[in-house]
């Protein structure tokens, strides 16, 4: 933090926030849309039966992967733009005559990448996002549910205080096991700017893990737990309320 700071001052902490800004309302819509359609075909009972007729956390399990399966192909661009742009520092002053930043933003980002690595460069890290976030999402609300479960008694909703404690924690729960290949996606999503990096998943987990030990894979998850538990706690809320009120 201090070092981002004295580099690139408070504007360092939002870099590459404005796409994953306005593509989270899509991405979350896509992910709570599927997962809760997929319940209704697997178990027949819409969002505010599940209450009286809870379904088994295999369904739960099940629909949760499928949304998170789902949800990836809207999230793999927006997710590269963001980390190539994160892993982008410009200095505060940038010393006269040094070359400019290779992104100028989000939407140059997107154009380059076309640009530069054609079409499907824009998933570059896409399958590694797929098996980050298929299995990741299940545990995500199998979580969720049970932890609301644990502290409500049967056929009634769970109070807003244990709907943010149960989402915060299935964020944290679901971000411990996805947190090794989500470090190898971002690597492979940063080598689509020198050639021939890697040769897929399992070469770049084979040669992080080689060069740098099994450390390289739990990389950023205390920060990204910390981040986790406010963002999933209010997700949650947001979800369970927004459809007690129109459903
Ligand atoms: C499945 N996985 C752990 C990757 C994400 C789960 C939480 C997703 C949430 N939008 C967030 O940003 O925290």
């Amino acid at each position: 933090m201090v070092k981002t700071y004295r580099h690139e001052s408070l504007l360092g902490f939002f870099k590459g926030m404005s796409f994953p800004i306005a593509s989270i309302a899509m991405v979350n819509s896509v992910l709570f849309g599927v997962y809760s359609n997929t319940l209704l075909a697997l178990t027949a009972t819409s969002h505010r039966e599940r209450r009286a007729q809870p379904p088994s956390y295999i369904h739960v399990f099940i629909a949760g992967c499928i949304g998170g399966f789902v949800q990836v192909y809207c999230l793999a661009p927006f997710d590269l733009i963001k980390v190539r742009l994160q892993n982008q520092t410009e200095p505060r002053a940038r010393p006269p005559g040094s070359p400019p930043p290779r992104y100028r933003g989000p939407v140059h980002c997107a154009v380059s990448i076309f640009q530069e690595e054609g079409p499907r460069g824009l998933f570059r890290g896409a399958w590694a996002l797929t098996l980050r976030d298929t299995p990741t999402m299940g545990i995500y609300f199998v979580t969720y549910e049970w932890l609301c479960r644990q502290s409500t008694r049967d056929g009634q909703d769970p109070s807003p205080a244990r709907v943010l404690v149960a989402g915060g924690f299935a964020g944290i729960a679901s971000w411990a096991v996805a947190t090794p290949l989500d470090v190898i996606k971002s690597r492979l999503q940063m080598a689509g700017l020198k050639r021939g990096a890697y040769r897929g998943v399992l070469d770049c987990m084979v040669s992080s893990a080689r060069q740098e030990g099994l450390g390289v894979f739990f990389r950023g998850l205390t920060i990204n737990s910390a981040r986790a538990f406010p963002v999933n706690a209010v997700t949650f809320l947001s979800y369970e309320y927004l459809l007690r009120s129109w459903g």
